[in-house]
């Protein structure tokens, strides 16, 4: 009754058993999650267990969980495993129906905290003002941009950025992950498909390109093609027209290419990873994203934006660096970049308990066990090495390649990220 005035359509479940079913009728944007089901249970694992399943979801939702007052260690396990947010109860009706708001606006409320637009960018070292330079440029061309960069540098925020200054800032801004559709249904995910043109086309469907038509097109992760799909691209984009699944004429494309991945200049360039043809039509101007090491002094202003968004977002004090952090923080490699540095941040906010914020309050200083220290001594810990062995092995076998290794692991991408943070991987 609450959250009628939020949500166009609201579905309960008293048991979590009818979720698949309930799934299977439409996924919801977002789910409200109560952590415990069974009368006794506390220890919040059949709450979990939903959660990753929502987020093993095609396009999973974004999960709120609800969690006794008293237990905000599970509400972060929660935060730690794919929620976007928590909300304790008993709760208070304001501030539930904000956080779905908020949920629902942005389908993640800390970007939508952060602002919208070129703002999001934030950053004033000359790396970051040039990038700003570059993007007020191209953006009002209809110029095939390739966004070059490691994974957390903000790619997808420097093609938001583009749309936001382009000519279709009106249309829709569609990002595709590129590295996550299945070889099998490439063609109808990026180019629809008829009614009846396979078994499970119940109807006629658009594809991506015709759901981005009047705007920007963003194909993320590109690098993580099959050279087959790279082919189907390519046909597409030199044509620019697409032939939906089952259908007897091909349809105009009328979208800006704006593409990004984490491959270096190399591999990229290697024919067996990626065909010249096609690298061809995504580059006419290539745009590269510096990682945060080479632009430290964006570090601490980051934090302290970062730190303030989610001291408001989580009802607390906003606590002020001490010297020592200061230092630990500018000197450390953040090799997860600003992403990393965002759920860092969002970390110290949630544990920190002293006057000042300290390194330890940001995970830096025992991401890694130190040399000589026991790592195993208990069952808990042996778990979270063998996690840790595990993703490293993942990562190892596909060469760095986050959406291949989350692949391998049955993760989404979200999921294997905050885990590698909490690895320090
Ligand atoms: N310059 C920046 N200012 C503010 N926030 C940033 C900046 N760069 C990145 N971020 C934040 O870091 C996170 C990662 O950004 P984004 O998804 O754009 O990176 P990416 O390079 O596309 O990552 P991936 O390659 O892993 O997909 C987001 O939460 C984004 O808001």
């Amino acid at each position: 009754m609450l959250l009628r005035k939020q949500a166009a359509r609201i579905s309960t479940l008293g048991q979590p058993q009818g979720l698949g079913a309930k799934l299977a009728l439409g996924l919801p944007d977002v789910v409200l999650l109560d952590l415990n089901f069974t009368p006794g249970r506390a220890d919040g694992a059949e709450g979990l267990a939903l959660l990753a399943e929502l987020r093993a979801l095609p396009t999973p939702p974004t999960v709120i969980v609800m969690t006794a007052y008293a237990d905000i260690p599970l509400a972060v396990k929660a935060l730690q495993q794919g929620a976007a947010d928590f909300v304790t109860k008993p709760w208070d009706n304001d501030k539930l129906v904000a956080t779905v708001a908020s949920a629902l606006a942005g389908r993640h409320p800390q970007q939508a905290a952060v602002g919208s637009g070129t703002s999001q960018l934030l950053g004033d070292s000359s790396a970051m003002r040039n990038l700003r330079a570059m993007i007020a440029s191209i953006a009002p061309t209809e110029a095939s941009v390739l966004i070059l960069g490691e994974n957390g540098v903000g790619k997808e925020l420097v093609a938001r950025a583009i749309h936001d200054a382009s000519r279709r800032a009106r249309g829709t801004f569609l990002a595709v992950d590129m590295g996550a559709l299945p070889e099998s249904t490439f063609e109808s995910e990026l180019f629809g498909h008829r009614r009846g043109a396979f078994t499970d086309a119940r109807s006629d469907r658009a594809g991506r390109f015709q759901t981005a038509r009047g705007g920007t097109l963003f194909l993320d992760e590109i690098g993580n093609m099959p050279l087959g799909a790279q082919a189907k691209l390519l046909t597409a984009l030199e044509r620019r027209e697409v032939t939906p699944v089952g259908a007897d004429h091909p349809e105009p494309v009328d979208v800006r290419i704006v593409s990004a991945t984490n491959l270096d200049e190399a591999r990229l360039h290697d024919p067996q990873v990626f065909r010249t043809d096609l690298l061809f039509r995504l580059n006419t101007i290539v745009v590269p994203v510096p990682p945060l090491r080479a632009r430290r002094e964006d570090i601490v202003p980051l934090i302290q934006r970062y730190l303030s968004v989610y001291a408001r977002h989580y009802d607390k004090p906003l606590r002020p660096l001490d010297d020592a952090a200061i230092v630990a923080l500018e000197a450390h490699s953040w090799p997860g970049n600003v992403r990393a540095l965002r759920h860092a941040c969002e970390r110290a906010v949630i544990l920190g308990q002293g006057p000042t914020l300290t390194a330890a309050d940001f995970g830096l200083g025992n991401l890694r066990p130190s040399a000589g220290q026991p790592m195993v001594n208990n069952d808990a810990l042996k778990l979270d090495v063998r996690e840790r062995e595990t993703i490293a092995v993942a990562l190892s076998r596909s060469d760095g390649n986050i959406s291949s290794a989350a692949k391998l692991l049955g993760l989404s991408r979200t999921a294997l990220y905050r885990r590698m943070e909490k690895h320090g991987l």
